[in-house]
């Protein structure tokens, strides 16, 4: 059994991965007559031929640390931004590339922060830490399935703070 812990999420550390979307320094531009800041076209959206954009809301359980993380998944034709609808930290979890995932990484969402991932990229599901895991989810709207599921030979148990 691997266990890992899960580290603060930076746009840094997760670039590999996918972006982050977060108010962090300053805004791209000032609009509404000065009243909003709007940090402007932060994620590299993706839904390939054949699909189109879509909003959906999740309403997801939350999980507690340590997670029993047993499978990871990807999207071959499209990004996948989870956005979330509260101010709560969550649980973001990827795997390096592959066509059999690579070593998995997790990381800790603060209040406020989303996610991007692009395309392909192996990740854990949704994964909320607190009540209301209730999340905007933009990605990609098609006829495919558009998901590969790879469970884990071994689980991976991702530690990080007790809330
Ligand atoms: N299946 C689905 O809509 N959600 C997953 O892709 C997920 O990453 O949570
Ligand atoms: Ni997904």
């Amino acid at each position: 059994m691997t266990e890992i812990v899960a580290q603060p999420l930076t746009a840094e550390a997760f670039a590999p991965y996918g972006d982050v979307l977060e108010i962090a320094g300053a805004p791209d531009k000032i609009i509404n007559q000065g009243l909003c800041g709007r940090y402007h076209d932060r994620a590299a959206l993706d839904f390939g031929p054949g699909g189109r954009a879509g909003i959906s809301l999740f309403n997801a359980e939350p999980r507690s640390l340590p997670y029993r993380l047993e499978m990871v998944e990807r999207h071959p034709e499209g990004s996948q931004a989870f956005v979330p609808m509260h101010l709560k930290p969550w649980l973001v979890v990827v795997a390096e590339p592959g066509d059999v995932p690579g070593p998995v990484h997790a990381f800790l969402a603060a209040s406020g922060q989303g996610i991007n991932f692009h395309r392909g990229t192996w990740h854990g599901v949704l994964t909320p830490l607190h009540e209301p895991g209730l999340f905007a989810v933009v990605d990609r709207i098609g006829d495919t399935a558009n998901l590969e599921e790879h469970w884990l030979e071994t689980p991976v148990i991702i530690g990080g703070p007790r809330f």
